[in-house]
């Protein structure tokens, strides 16, 4: 069965539906892989490739995927979903072609179960009858499923004899075994369950520490950046479907005039579209891995006070001996529902002391790598009429530093707002507060207000549908936003070098949801899974 010949598409007077046609079949459905097609290749040639990856084209033929799809899953897998350890109930999930056995073996009156129902059985070895529990029996039907297969979730009660009694019935069954770390995910991707950034998302959910992470992992692993990327992947191809047929049978021939032009104006409003995305002074990255805030000072201002104050415990050695803190103190803390990570650093000033000076060229690096940074200055002995601050120290202020002055309980007779206003001028900080980390004056203020400041700054940004979490996404957008430029900059007679970047422009965004060359992130991102996932 041919659908288009040939002498069919020369006759037709409009191209554009087919157009339409051939970029949606061209490129496998299930790889959107197109470089097993060449370049300069004829309508005939990748509709053949498309009948051959496209059922819908033809429906005798069984669904045939290339090489970058997956041979379908044999084994069950099964694992305990829940955490190891004594607790009230554990999920034990069991995924495959043979998940139903489970039901008709381990169960008596098994062939009563429907999907999605909640049965309470007994839990019966399939071997001895023995009866190992009483618990709740499952059927989610593939491809209704979170793998795509059938799976059965049995709730047991969670003890460890329990859960090991069942786990060691079910490797008694045939083709059964225990499932490998994020193989249940594993599975959910190769059945198109969930595609990379979907998964990204979900490993981000389970390492979510705050209610700002949870929302973000939890917008993309419900496909809020697949669908972003996949229109504009889609966006592309579409594109890329006209430019060579323009290469195929020129511009003057059935194609509507001027279809090259809409095409540049498409690219040219897309890069617009992911430039803006690109320029979010990496919001979501930030909220993602945790914000990074940098404690400098000079030495015994009460830096490591301040950590200690704000993570609840004695994180950091605090003494009134100049020079405690040498190496980079670290905390994780949720500020307001903002992850943060908190470094106490080496007070900053020249020694004769190695180790010392280390320490400060680790605290000047740390500095250089925060998102935030916090300079505390001491105010024992300080005289407003003539603030003197060391320049090494000085030096680290700039427009964006928050500034503390600490020990306010010190200095009784100081006004707390003109003395911070005064500062603020004289160094050009961006805000100034006064704190006692001993008697927890003004401590509130300054807590209210930098969460305030962290509102400000990152929840307008956050409120994108298409936030950019992790850094391989960003690399892979520039390099798709460079192929689009280079496709821009090329004169028309150059067609097909322009087609070539289109190519890679829809291979960047492919990366990104793992509809091409996934192999090596997967096997990073599945190390994050526990097993049960
Ligand atoms: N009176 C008073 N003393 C404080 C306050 N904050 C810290 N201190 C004291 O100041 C001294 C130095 O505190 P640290 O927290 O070790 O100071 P640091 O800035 O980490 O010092 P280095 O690590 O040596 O750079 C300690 O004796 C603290 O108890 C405060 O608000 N008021
Ligand atoms: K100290
Ligand atoms: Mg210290």
């Amino acid at each position: 069965m041919n659908l288009f010949s040939t002498k069919i598409i020369h006759r037709s007077i409009r191209i554009y539906p087919l157009l339409q046609a051939i970029s949606r079949n061209r490129y496998c459905s299930r790889c959107w892989s197109h470089s097993h097609v060449p370049l300069r290749s004829t309508i005939p040639s990748y509709l053949q490739h498309a009948t051959a990856h496209q059922p819908t084209l033809l429906p005798q033929l069984q669904r045939k995927h290339c090489a970058n799809a997956k041979a379908p899953t044999v084994d069950t897998i099964y694992a305990l979903s829940t955490s190891p350890g004594k607790a009230g109930v554990a999920i034990i999930r069991i995924s495959g072609p043979r998940a139903k056995q489970v039901v008709e073996r381990m169960t008596k009156d098994g062939t009563d179960i429907k999907p999605r129902q909640v049965y309470f059985r007994r839990i019966y070895h399939p071997l001895t009858r023995q009866v190992l529990d009483r618990g709740i029996v499952l059927l989610f039907e593939g491809p209704n499923s979170f793998t795509g297969e059938d799976v059965i979730e049995l709730h047991i009660h969670g003890g460890n004899a329990v859960i090991q009694g069942v786990l060691d019935a079910l490797g008694g069954l045939a083709h059964f075994r225990l499932a490998e770390q994020g193989e249940f995910a594993r599975r959910a991707f190769d059945n198109d369950k969930l595609d990379l950034t979907e998964l990204e998302g979900l490993a981000d959910l389970l390492n979510a520490e705050t209610e700002l992470q949870r929302r973000l992992a939890l917008q993309q692993a419900e496909g809020g950046l697949r669908q972003a990327f996949d229109h504009w992947r889609e966006k592309i191809i579409h594109s890329m479907a006209i430019t060579e047929a323009v290469i195929d049978f020129g511009e003057d021939e059935n194609i509507e005039d001027g279809a090259l032009d809409e095409v540049v104006k498409n690219i040219e409003e897309l890069r617009r579209t992911i430039a803006t995305h690109l320029d979010d002074r990496h919001v979501g990255e930030i909220i993602r891995n945790g914000i990074h805030v940098a404690i400098v000072g000079p030495p015994n201002a009460g830096k490591s006070s301040l950590l200690n104050k704000l993570a609840k415990r004695e994180a950091a050695i605090v003494s009134d001996i100049p020079g405690t803190t040498r190496d980079v103190v670290e905390v994780t803390m949720n500020l307001g529902g903002y992850p943060v990570i908190l470094s106490d650093t080496a007070g900053l000033r020249e020694s004769d002391d190695r180790i010392e000076m280390e320490g400060v060229k680790r605290a000047k690096a740390r500095v250089e790598l925060s998102d935030i940074k916090i300079c505390l200055l001491s105010l024992t002995g300080f005289d407003p009429q003539q603030v003197y601050i060391d320049p090494i120290v000085r030096q680290v202020i700039d427009s964006e530093t928050f500034v503390l002055l600490n020990k306010q309980d010190m200095a009784p007779g100081v006004s707390a707002s003109d003395l911070s206003d005064q500062i603020q001028r004289e160094t050009g900080a961006k805000k100034v507060w006064c704190i006692s980390c001993m008697t927890g004056q003004g401590m509130d203020v300054f807590l209210s207000d930098m969460v305030q400041l962290l509102k400000t700054r990152f929840d307008q940004s956050l409120a994108s549908p298409v936030l950019i979490t992790q850094a391989r996404h960003r690399q892979h957008l520039e390099s798709c936003l460079e192929s689009l430029d280079a496709f821009l900059v090329l004169p028309v007679q150059d067609i097909v070098l322009g087609a070539e970047e289109l190519r890679q422009a829809a291979n960047a965004l492919g990366r990104i949801t793992g509809r091409i060359d996934v192999e090596n992130v997967l096997d990073a991102l599945f190390g994050q899974f526990c097993i049960g996932k």
